[in-house]
């Protein structure tokens, strides 16, 4: 891996038009070696055009990409050999069995037969697939046909790997099994996924670009976007005692906490109540602490954060705001979707 630069993907100002229809708009991001990337955007938002340009399989209008430092444009065979790429319901051909279609795979990638042999091996043990490898392809699951895929985009050990939704069509259990082989990868490969299951990109990605209409409309990490989307952490929490003077208790265990939220106190004595910050660390250790050490009785405490999903709805709901003729111009700091309830 010496050869292989820090950044493995450089994206810049991408366009690709069909006629009329600009699919992907000026894209610009870069992603770094085995850092894992997920692509959230709904239909049609240029995720798998963008994924086709990034692998060589589509010229670009405008603009260029580069994996590892190469122009694709200008070195699509030399590009293609850093790149495993699993398209949206990966083709396989169904009369060919695991081993024989891994072995026809690494020829045509030009591995050297004494290390494809063993290269297969590991992949089959690293993809769950030992125990296949002699069965016919067409006669597979659906899970056990998505992580052939897998172990192909893998064999030749490249900086890059692109999966149009690779778990698409899955049942919860073999999500499980591909997340957590997609998670294997990571710090050893750059991985770029698409998908419409947040919580799998949430659990399986460093970082997120959500893409809405061809262009980038957030990105970051998912404790970071809810930051940039949301700009606030709620807490729910039970109490019981005097809380007239519950908001300057709060003040002094942190500045940034506030009562967004009061509840009638219950038979028991005990009140709901729900707190807001902007604070970007953890609070939930000093109000433990905090509320008991002024005389509060704590029952429960819960983080409530809002899902990557929230995030998902508010960051393309904000970006179509952002486009319509007749909004006024988007100030900076202004452009915040109405606040789902969270
Ligand atoms: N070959 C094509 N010719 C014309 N228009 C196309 C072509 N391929 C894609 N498009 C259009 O480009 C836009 C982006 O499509 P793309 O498939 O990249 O989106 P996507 O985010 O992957 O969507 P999905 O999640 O539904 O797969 C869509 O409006 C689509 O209809």
């Amino acid at each position: 891996m010496a050869d292989i630069p820090d950044i493995t993907i450089e994206v810049s100002n991408l366009v690709k038009t069909y006629g009329s229809l600009t699919a992907v708009n000026h894209l610009s991001f870069t992603v770094k070696r085995g850092e894992i990337v997920g692509l959230l955007g709904p239909n049609g938002a240029g995720k798998s055009t963008t994924m086709r340009i990034l692998t060589g399989f589509l010229p670009a209008t405008s603009g260029s990409v580069r994996i590892c430092g190469l122009p694709v444009a200008s070195h699509p065979e030399a590009t293609k050999r850093h790149v495993g790429y699993m398209p949206e319901n990966n083709p396989l051909p169904d009369d060919m069995r695991v081993s024989e279609y891994l072995w026809f795979r690494g020829r045509l990638k030009e591995m050297p037969r004494a290390k494809l042999r063993s290269r297969i091996d590991e992949v089959l043990e690293l993809c769950d697939l030992k125990r296949n490898r002699h069965r016919i392809l067409g006669r597979l699951s659906k899970g056990n046909k998505q992580r052939v895929g897998i172990a192909e985009a893998i064999l030749a050990e490249p900086a890059v790997i692109i999966m149009d939704e690779p778990t698409i069509g899955l049942d919860p259990h073999q999500i499980i099994i591909v997340r957590n082989l997609i998670a294997s990868l990571r710090g050893r490969m750059s991985v770029i996924i698409s998908s419409h299951i947040l919580p799998e990109i949430e659990e399986t990605c460093d970082r997120v670009l959500i893409i809405n209409g061809g262009r980038i409309v957030a990105q970051g990490s998912p404790a970071d976007l809810r930051q940039e989307i949301f700009g606030h952490t709620t807490y729910r929490i039970e109490l019981a005692g005097d809380t007239s003077g519950l908001g300057a208790d709060l003040t002094a265990i942190d500045p940034t906490l506030r009562v967004s939220n009061l509840a009638e106190p219950g038979p028991d004595g005990f009140i709901a109540a729900t707190l807001m910050t902007e604070a970007t660390s953890d609070l939930g250790e000093k109000l433990l602490h905090g509320l008991p050490a002024r005389g509060y009785r704590l029952r429960s405490l819960g983080h409530i954060q809002p899902s990557l999903e929230d995030v998902f709805l508010a960051a393309t709901r904000r970006s179509w705001d952002a486009r319509l003729p007749d909004k006024k111009p988007v100030v900076q700091g202004d452009s915040r979707a109405p606040l789902p309830k969270v």
